[in-house]
């Protein structure tokens, strides 16, 4: 079959014929003049793998654990908003697809279904809940405090978002919202469920009512004392920022630049991983996000210090192409790939994979 995906990039093309124009861009799109988004990929192709010869690799195995929970492998669903988008199912045949991969998903806030209907669509399987700190307090603490109870392991708050970043594409989309994208966690506080705009984005302007820009550090004991479920921060790039997560008990960092959403940076997400791993030197699990788009990257991220990867978009293509089936189908992908690289470079565990299999050109 001349159609059939042999790679995430074959999904990207599928699912962009297949997903509205304004939706796609959305998906796709950076912040400002997208370098984030291009430095994202064009920094992987400075790193190189450092094959091992003759080592036994008859058994591969991608295997892994991350704060205490067993996975398949080390790629992890990154939250990403309003699944609806790519596919009616939305968020519950992502849920379906990640079980049926074995692979932890982390739930964005921002989803098309409630956080307890995510969760039932796969019960046993391993989830995290990310969340953007609201002005409501009273439904931010609701949301906190349910999360537990509705099965999730982990908190994910995420700190590169204080304002969204700025969407050419969707502002000269004037971006709408159909009824069944409406942010699902969110319908007790209508006046944050804004659907259209004149000559901008109802997705940004979700943002602005939705997100509190004036939490600092201090803030984390609030959180904390709504629920003892362990707490990651999601977009930390500098050395200065992973030592403070630290002083402020976090359980893991997750490195990211929202995709290239956010700041409109030249620098790539991958060329800022060093710097944090070393400044948390071995204290807590580093995540890591940003234009992983084979298993190539995956090692290479592993090889510069990451305990697990993240992606996003491909998740969504996946999805658009296949629901819960083309999901796990993105993550098979990804995790057969890493088997066969682990092979070629004489690194059969995720333990083994370690500095000197890369090298930065
Ligand atoms: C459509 C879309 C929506 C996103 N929504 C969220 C979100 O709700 N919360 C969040 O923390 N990050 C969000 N992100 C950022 C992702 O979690 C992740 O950092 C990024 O997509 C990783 O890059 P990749 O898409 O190149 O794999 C979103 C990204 C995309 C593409
Ligand atoms: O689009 C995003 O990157 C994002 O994180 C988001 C999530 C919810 C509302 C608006 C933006």
């Amino acid at each position: 079959m001349a159609d059939e995906p042999l790679c995430v990039d074959d999904f990207e093309a599928l699912a962009h014929a297949r997903v509205r124009a304004e939706y796609w861009d959305y998906i796709a799109g950076g912040a400002g003049s997208e370098r984030a988004l291009a430095a994202n990929r064009t920094a992987f192709e400075r790193a190189a793998l450092r094959p091992r010869i003759l080592v036994d690799v008859s058994t591969v195995s991608t295997a892994t654990t991350l704060l205490g929970r067993d996975l398949a492998g080390p790629v992890a669903i990154a939250p990403t908003a309003y699944h609806r988008m790519s596919h009616p199912d939305g968020e519950l045949a992502t849920a379906r697809g990640a079980a049926d991969a074995g692979a932890l998903y982390i739930t964005s806030f921002f989803s098309n279904h409630t956080m307890e209907d995510i969760s039932a669509a796969a019960p046993d399987a391993p989830r995290w809940l990310q969340l953007y700190w609201l002005h409501d307090r009273g439904l931010f603490g609701d949301v906190v405090e349910r999360a537990a109870g509705a099965g999730y392991e982990a908190l994910v708050l995420t700190v590169d978002t204080p304002v969204l970043g700025l969407r050419l594409r969707d502002a000269r989309n004037s971006l709408s919202l159909d009824p069944e994208t409406i942010p699902a966690n969110l319908t007790a506080a209508p006046t944050l469920l804004t659907t259209r705009t004149e000559n901008s984005s109802a997705v940004s302007a979700q943002a602005v009512q939705a997100f509190d820009a004036s939490i600092t550090w201090d803030d984390l004991a609030w959180l904390r004392e709504r629920s003892r479920l362990p707490l990651i921060l999601k977009g930390i790039v500098t050395a200065e920022d992973a030592r403070l997560a630290l002083d402020y008990g976090v359980a893991a960092i997750a490195v990211s630049n929202h995709g290239g959403r956010q700041l409109d940076n030249p620098i790539g997400a991958l060329d800022v991983l060093a710097e944090v791993v070393a400044a948390v030197d071995g204290r807590c699990p580093v995540l890591f996000d940003g234009g992983v788009r084979t298993g190539h990257d995956v090692a290479v991220a592993l090889a510069l210090g990451a305990d697990a990867v993240l992606v996003g978009r491909p998740v969504l293509w996946g999805l658009a192409v296949g629901g819960a089936e083309g999901v796990a189908r993105v993550l098979g992908l990804l995790r057969t790939e890493l088997e066969r690289v682990m092979a070629l470079i004489g690194r059969p565990t995720i333990a083994s994979i370690d500095a000197s299999a890369v090298v930065l050109r």
